[in-house]
């Protein structure tokens, strides 16, 4: 089924020298306490959220050179082959930050990706709401973000998988690409992954700063989302379809809908979207 096995693996020495510190901190270059690269697992979203109630993992980075059981948005799975992509996931606790707030994690680390994309990649990379990471239209990195429920402060895994060298033949679905098939500047893994995870820190840390405030997250994220101002169609749960014009994120980061039947704008907090202007 696969048909490079021989592509090279990462470099986790390199990595965890650019990447943790001996005292984790402000610095997105010495932000994680641990980063470790397993050859296969089954998610690592799963193996984090198992253990997060060490505290020692407290930004903790866990990497898999191949997913079995790679898990989705919407209980979908998520596949690619071996060392192929990035799937990686970080243990983050925010003391202090009201719980209504933990869902601006994932949007968050979409514009990290979209920044890292664009910056290392030189690709236009932009968001598809709420998280989905599109090049010319096309899904080429997902994240998915889970809540332990540990105390005093709720521990998030969040996780993100990215297509890098994938072929045409490899893509789990058509309307997905890669780095390789979008023409990004470089594929290299631990480059992508050494920007994704500065992105990420340098993000995490800017909106601590800001004491948790969502205003410049919001305003951060409307300026990379391409699904604002667009024409969608929403399958909200339950199967409902939603047809309109995404108008906004509100505060809470939710999607705002005009709807084509000319009704009150809906408010849309889960659901997958679809642009119906599909290049963007
Ligand atoms: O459905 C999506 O778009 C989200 C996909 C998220 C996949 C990543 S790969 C690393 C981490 N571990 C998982 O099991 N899932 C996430």
């Amino acid at each position: 089924m696969y048909t490079d096995l021989n592509r090279p693996p990462l470099g986790v020495d390199a990595l965890r020298r650019a990447l943790v510190g001996d005292s984790p901190g402000d610095d997105p270059r010495a932000f994680y306490s641990s980063l470790d690269v397993v050859a296969e697992t089954g998610s690592t979203n799963a193996d984090l959220l198992a253990r997060a109630a060490d505290t020692a993992l407290d930004r903790a980075v866990l990497v898999a050179e191949f997913q079995g059981h790679g898990r989705g948005r919407h209980a979908r799975v998520w596949e690619a082959p071996p060392r192929s992509a990035l799937a990686v996931s970080v243990l983050l606790r925010m003391p202090g930050l009201d719980v209504a707030r933990l869902g601006w994690l994932p949007l968050l680390t979409g514009v990290a990706v979209v920044d890292a994309l664009r910056t290392v990649a030189e690709v236009d990379a932009k968001l598809k709401w709420p998280n989905d990471v599109l090049i010319g239209g096309r899904k080429v990195a997902g994240i998915l973000a889970e809540v332990a429920q540990t105390a005093p402060v709720p521990a998030v895994v969040v996780g993100v998988g990215l297509n890098v060298t994938l072929t045409q033949d490899e893509l789990p679905v058509p309307t997905a690409t890669s780095l390789a098939l979008a023409g990004a500047a470089t594929t290299y893994r631990d480059t992508v992954l050494r920007a994704v995870l500065r992105e990420l820190a340098a993000q995490w840390n800017a909106w601590h700063a800001d004491g948790w405030s969502t205003e410049s997250l919001a305003a951060a994220y409307r300026a990379r989302c391409g699904t604002i101002g667009q024409p969608v169609r929403v399958t909200l749960p339950g199967e409902r379809v939603l047809v309109g014009v995404a108008s906004d994120v509100d505060e809470q980061g939710r999607l705002v809908v005009a709807p084509d039947d000319g009704g009150e704008p809906v408010v849309v907090s889960a659901g997958d979207v679809t642009h119906l202007r599909p290049r963007d």
